[in-house]
């Protein structure tokens, strides 16, 4: 059995953050295990209130998980302050973790800000030089960098000047923000486009969380960083082309399109 660890905030509207990564992980045959860094009371209309762990909490919980299943990939999701930022670089380096891909979750779909201002510098320094991969969507990216990305010769850009200060793989997501979903992978000067059709759905809740949970979970199962990523662009088109419409905002994927209702 394979094994990966999703370090997120909870959703209690179960279609983003640690419920989207544990469903993935599950559909795609991976043992998930959790850290949690934040309860959220959230639905599909916005997050109305976070409640954050203390960091000696979050210490114990992967302290827990590192001294006993020890995960094959982890992922990292919303953690909203810089002092959790420490706990999660010191104990992965501590663990001598692998496979690490980072999402640095910053604001909701909804809008809702997810991460203390101050935090950002800490992502930076601490918890990208643990990961293999970060997947930053184009907004992201512009805070990161403080340059505005309007097309796809931006999008390089963009890449290569994160590539200044991360030595990882760069996976900048066009996503919602440009007119298709192509996705540039970025690695020393090295660029491989993700192609994607954009689907129309306004139903995008925790499009990124599963996306980087689906990378995580391949990884896990020991294909490489490239093959990984194109695995899961495989599983997040599905999630969003199966139009699941629930609740009364940006409702959540269908996790679940790959089970196939005969399979049930
Ligand atoms: N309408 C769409 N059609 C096709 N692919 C999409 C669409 N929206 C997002 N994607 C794809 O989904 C993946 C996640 O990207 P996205 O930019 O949505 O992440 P995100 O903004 O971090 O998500 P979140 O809403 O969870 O914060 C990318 O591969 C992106 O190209
Ligand atoms: C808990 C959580 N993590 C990440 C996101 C980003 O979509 C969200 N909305 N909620």
């Amino acid at each position: 059995m394979h094994k990966s660890l999703t370090i997120a905030g909870s959703d209690s509207s179960g279609g983003a953050g640690i419920q989207a990564d544990l469903k993935t992980m599950t559909v795609l045959g991976v043992y998930g295990m959790s850290a949690i860094t934040a309860l959220t009371a959230q639905n599909t209309t916005g997050v109305q209130s976070i409640f954050e762990v203390t960091p000696k909490f979050l210490e114990e919980e992967l302290d827990s998980i590192f001294t006993d299943i020890f995960p094959d990939s982890v992922k990292i999701g919303m953690v909203s302050n810089a002092d959790l930022i420490r706990v999660i670089s010191k104990k992965l380096r501590e663990y001598n973790a692998k496979n690490i891909v980072v999402d640095p979750v910053m604001v909701s779909t909804s809008g809702s800000k997810l991460m203390a201002d101050g935090a950002k510098d800490t992502l930076f320094s601490e918890l990208f030089k643990v990961a293999d991969i970060i997947t930053p969507n184009i907004p992201e990216a512009e805070a990161l960098t403080g340059q505005s990305i309007k097309s796809k010769d931006d999008m390089v850009k963009v890449a290569k000047k994160i590539g200044e200060f991360f030595d990882g793989y760069i996976l900048l997501k066009g996503g919602h923000s440009i007119d298709d979903a192509d996705d540039l992978l970025y690695k020393n000067s090295e660029k491989i486009w993700i192609k994607g059709e954009h689907i129309e759905n306004p139903n995008t809740h925790g499009t990124g969380c599963t996306l980087s949970s689906a990378i995580a979970s391949y990884l896990a199962m020991g294909y490489d960083v490239p093959e990984s990523v194109h695995l899961a662009k495989e599983f997040i088109t599905g999630a969003i082309s199966a139009k699941l419409d629930l609740g009364k905002g940006r409702g959540p994927l269908n996790h679940m399109w790959k089970m196939g209702s005969e399979n049930l």
